[in-house]
């Protein structure tokens, strides 16, 4: 079968795909029919037992969010055979040369660590977001038949990355791709949703990786945040298409030739279609950012084109109507073999506060060394011993967990609902940062009914969320103060009619800093982001570990000294004791939080939440006029 492919000049469209957990390799051969929606892709059926659509990057314009529009279409092969073979057979009947003529990358080292100082700076630095991931696209040039050469190089991917998810192949009319992709975007079987957030990269040297090296990597805070990062930005889909929210298993490492990487599992039950599920999960904050949104529009402003199918995915489709699985892993370590011979391998670094440009640099090198030592025929055997049974290593994975939220680490029962809270209505005001997803899930818990609205759909009016008990304005990136922003205005327009009208306000992060503005606080940045951070923090008389992911905050008039004389009457503030940044606020029938109870980063979260909105919704007996307190 795969002979007739080499055999034939203009093979037919075909997949030979290599998946983690499964022996063999399966070979794949149908129609290729383009859609325009998620919607659209063909399900299988009785002519058709298999799906499997490539899914581009741009099409995230579906979830409303911005892209270049490179026209990549979304396609499909319609399967209409499939046959499975061995690994090894694969390898010997593929095997031969490939010739390829070694290239460079689009963006030039310097101009990549420049792009990387500019990222930190305007735009981590000005609030617009915690983690953005950047592409640079190694080109080089194939002569002779791509098809051909997709296949060979299959078949050394499968030998040099024994660690990939999936390994594969796809020619598919003009769009041939091969890659090895270390991540699962997403998967569905039996309505058991899994994510698979990977981030913190140990690249390995080239005399292999030693224990005491990868322990140092493991220990590493900048790593070790990285990787929060991306669980909490993946729990926010989880919570958007699970009942259940999520819960978080890990960490692991996952360990590929070139590279290693620490990973979580996220697992959840849903009852959405597969369709649906990839739309709400388009696409990984490992190879975009977050918040989502915004990371979709910084990406549209530092790279030049289109990404193709960079960080989209690869969805295989399976079953019948009602019970359809999917498995669909993340386009990234994967080369475009263009029918002009053009080979495109892209790649992306995770841009964090403490970035560092030399790294990152080196970072995009070692993401595209698996698939171009592919290239150049000298894909390297596995150096490195497999860290997986390392009780140390086990052990320094394991403790990474010790402060993160048992909520999210344990099945989640019906043990969190409060009698006090039972059918109490909160709308949730989404300023573009779907922590109110998780903000709705954990409010559901315990025992409300939450109902989350883009900010643009609430009016600034005072009756605009009447009907609920509680509203909730929620968390988003940009400057607080910055009121020329639509957004933004919207806030400080709804924060301000809730107050004028005396009715229950909870308000997190940049609408705690509004609230904080408008009770006549001062509000800047910070010396330094707290984008993606955990800190413990005094908050009314406890001391707890809370997640950030904050550039600006509110400061007490005079910080440091007499810290909090100006604060309104009857106002309780939670801040810092030297600095007088404020973490907390709270008065009659309002409190905001400068941290998120709804990160994993937040120990006790789903508690401090519940006392939160049970204070907020139960009227204060007398009007709190006591003189300003310090949490
Ligand atoms: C962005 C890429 O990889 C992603 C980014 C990682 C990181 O920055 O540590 C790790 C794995 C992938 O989720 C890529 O390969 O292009
Ligand atoms: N998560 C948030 O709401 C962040 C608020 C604001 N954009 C900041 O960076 O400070």
């Amino acid at each position: 079968m795969l002979k007739d492919l080499l055999d034939d000049p203009a093979p037919p469209p075909f997949a030979l795909l290599a998946r983690a957990g499964r022996p063999g390799v399966e070979l794949l051969l149908g129609d290729v029919v383009d859609v325009d929606r998620l919607a659209d892709i063909p399900l299988p059926d009785g002519d058709s037992p298999a799906t499997l659509a490539l899914i581009p990057y741009r099409q995230l314009s579906e979830r409303g969010f911005e892209c270049h529009d490179d026209g990549a279409p979304l396609r499909c092969l319609r399967v209409r055979s499939r046959s499975h073979l061995s690994r090894a057979d694969v390898v010997a009947a593929v095997s031969g040369d490939v010739d390829v003529a070694p290239g460079g990358f689009d963006v030039a080292d310097d101009e990549y660590a420049d792009i990387v100082g500019r990222v930190i700076r305007d735009e981590i630095g000005r609030g617009a977001g915690a983690n953005f991931v950047i592409r640079r696209d190694y080109l080089a040039r194939l002569t002779g038949s791509v098809p051909h050469a997709a296949l060979r190089l299959f078949g050394r991917l499968l030998t040099g990355e024994p660690g990939a998810y999936w390994t594969f192949a796809v020619h598919a009319g003009d769009l041939t791709m091969v890659g090895a992709t270390p991540e699962r975007h997403v998967s569905v079987d039996d309505g058991t949703v899994v994510m698979n957030p990977i981030s913190g990269t140990y690249r390995v040297p080239a005399d292999g990786a030693t224990s005491d090296d990868l322990l140092r990597f493991l220990a590493d805070p900048k790593e070790t945040e990285e990787l929060f990062m991306v669980v909490d930005e993946e729990l926010k889909m989880m919570s958007a298409v699970c009942e259940d929210g999520g819960r978080v298993l890990g960490p692991y490492l996952k360990e590929m030739s070139h590279l290693i990487h620490t990973e979580y599992l996220l697992e959840g039950a849903t009852r959405l279609d597969v369709r649906d599920v990839l739309r709400e999960t388009m696409f990984a904050p490992t190879v975009t950012g977050s918040p989502l949104e915004n990371a979709a529009r910084v990406i549209t402003r530092y790279e030049v084109g289109g990404r193709g199918y960079y960080a989209g995915v690869a969805a295989l489709i399976e079953g019948a109507a009602g019970r359809l699985t999917v498995d669909a892993p993340i386009l990234i370590r994967t080369a475009y073999l263009e029918p002009d011979g053009t080979v495109r391998v892209p790649v992306g670094a995770t841009l964090v506060r403490h970035s560092v440009a030399g790294h990152e640099v080196t970072e995009t090198h070692a993401k595209a060394a698996g698939v171009l030592a592919a290239l150049a025929g000298s894909g390297r055997a596995r150096r490195s011993p497999s860290f997986a049974g390392d009780p140390e290593i086990a052990a320094a994975l394991t403790a990474r967990n010790r402060t993160l939220a048992p909520f999210w680490l344990r099945p989640q029962g019906a043990d969190a609902a409060r009698p006090t809270l039972a059918g109490r209505s909160v709308l949730i005001v989404d300023a573009e940062d779907r922590w109110t997803a998780m903000l709705a899930h954990l409010l559901r818990r315990l025992g409300m009914r939450a109902e989350v609205r883009r900010w643009d759909t609430v009016g600034g009016r005072p009756a605009d969320g009447d009907a609920y008990d509680l509203l909730l304005a929620g968390p988003g990136p940009g400057d607080p103060r910055d009121v020329a922003d639509p957004r933004i205005a919207r806030l400080h327009d709804v924060v301000r009619a809730r107050l004028a009208a005396r009715r229950p306000l909870l308000a997190v992060c940049l609408s705690h800093q509004v609230l904080a503005g408008q009770l006549g606080l001062p509000v800047g940045p910070l010396p330094r982001p707290y984008q993606g951070t955990q800190r413990a923090v005094p908050l009314f008389g406890r001391e707890t570990r809370v997640g950030f992911y904050n550039t600006y905050a509110a400061g007490l008039a005079g910080a440091g000294a007499g810290a909090g004389a100006d604060m309104p009457p009857g106002v309780e503030v939670a801040a810092h004791p030297d600095t007088g940044e404020v973490f907390a606020l709270r008065g009659a029938g309002f409190a905001s939080v400068q941290f998120h109870l709804e990160s994993i980063l937040s120990t006790e979260g789903i508690d401090l939440l519940a006392e939160l909105v049970t204070g907020v919704l139960t009227p204060a007996s007398s009007p709190a006029a006591a003189a300003p307190r310090r949490g």
